[in-house]
């Protein structure tokens, strides 16, 4: 089949990017959130048009938190909304089983799970090329209906995404390892500097960064998403506390004079090695379409303002950035994400007019 139209029931930050994904590709997407402001800003970011009750799409994408995943199911097939139905919730078997106790209609659904998201919520966080060359998890069951799965295998392909069927068992056990339990120990490791010193705060360089970014995520959603998949969740972190807690007595031991503790330290971290290894393709950070420039801002108020006046001036876009700078320290950067053949003229125009490009 072709799909044509959709309609994404949630239009926070995976619902609103896979509608711009889906805009880019011709296909008609109407859009549905309990908050009307998010269809809203969905909408006047391109993401599709408002959906009315009664208007029925090729396929509906439930794009909520995972425990509202199967009464929002029922609902949409109650109003015969959609042929068939997925959902992009973080855990699969909770809502799978929900489904089946609410009477859904499970030949038309089938459960699904892009690996790609943000730590920030909501339409205006959404990204067209969030899901592009990232795994997308399809977890159909013996009562899926070929047609339902040729369906969601399309939406992923168009998202530019690449699928992994597996069953919703092996899944969340997965998901536990690589996304849930990291989840918890970027927290943890965060939760540290909820009372660190101002000195300490302005030593942070990039590697607090990277292990904590994911902590600023919704608690909200998080708590559901750790919830619908605790027992997985709760194993990988007694094995990580284990590990945790071995680290701690060696550097004991080590702080108390005993050198023997030594390679107890670096078999943890030889491990560590190992593992990350392991960890195919990109490292880190969202599917980059975008090329990146640096920029050495001043902190004086203003700066930002004239750096997007220059990207104004030579016509190029700003699809995001990001700032890096330390409390007190007179300088910052700015990294500024644009498209890939804009890179080099942005870098031309800020050199020319006096920036400091490195
Ligand atoms: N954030 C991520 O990185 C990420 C990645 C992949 C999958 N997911 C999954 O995608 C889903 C959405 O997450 P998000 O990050 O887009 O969250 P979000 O908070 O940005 O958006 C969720 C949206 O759902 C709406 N909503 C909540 N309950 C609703 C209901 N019953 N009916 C209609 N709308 C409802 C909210 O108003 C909000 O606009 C979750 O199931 C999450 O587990 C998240
Ligand atoms: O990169 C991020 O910010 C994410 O939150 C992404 C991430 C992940 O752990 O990879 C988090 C939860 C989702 O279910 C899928 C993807």
């Amino acid at each position: 089949m072709k799909l044509e139209t959709v309609l994404i029931l949630g239009t926070g930050l995976v619902g609103t990017s896979i509608g711009l994904a889906l805009r880019q590709r011709g296909v008609t997407v109407l859009l549905a959130d309990r908050d009307l402001g998010a269809v809203r800003l969905a909408r006047e970011m391109g993401a599709g048009q408002e959906w009315h009750s009664g208007e029925q799409v090729d396929l509906a994408i439930i794009a909520v938190p995972p425990d509202h995943v199967a009464t929002e199911l029922r609902g949409l097939q109650r109003r015969e909304a959609a042929r068939f139905y997925t959902d992009v919730s973080s855990v699969k078997a909770m809502p799978i089983a929900r489904a089946v106790e609410l009477g859904c209609d499970m030949g038309a659904y089938v459960a699904s799970h892009p690996m790609a998201g943000r730590e920030k919520a909501g339409p205006g966080a959404a990204r067209a090329d969030l899901f592009l060359g990232r795994p997308w998890a399809l977890c159909a069951t013996e009562a899926t209906r070929p047609e339902a799965k040729r369906a969601v295998l399309e939406l992923i392909e168009l998202c530019g995404a690449n699928p992994v069927e597996v069953s919703a068992e092996e899944h969340d056990r997965a998901v536990a390892l690589v996304s849930h339990a990291p989840h918890v120990a970027a927290s943890a490791v965060a939760a540290r500097l909820s009372d660190a010193s101002d000195v300490a705060l302005g030593l942070a360089g990039q590697g607090v960064r990277d292990v904590t970014r994911i902590a600023g995520s919704d608690p909200g959603l998080w708590l559901g998403i750790l919830s619908g998949n605790a027992a997985p969740v709760a194993e990988v972190l007694e094995a990580v506390s284990r590990d945790l807690t071995e680290a701690a007595a060696a550097l004991r031991a080590l702080a108390e004079g005993d050198r023997s503790a030594g390679p107890d330290v670096t078999r943890l971290l030889k491990r560590g090695v190992a593992g990350h290894g392991r960890i195919p393709g990109k490292h880190g950070g969202p599917a980059a379409a975008y090329g990146v420039v640096q920029v050495v801002i001043g902190d004086r108020p203003g700066q930002l303002a004239r750096l997007f006046q220059v990207c104004d001036e030579v016509g190029v876009n700003v699809e995001d950035v990001r700032l890096e700078h330390a409390p007190g320290l007179p300088l910052g950067l700015a990294e500024v994400s644009v498209q890939p053949d804009a890179v080099a003229v942005l870098q031309e125009a800020l050199h020319e007019r006096g920036w400091q490009v490195p």
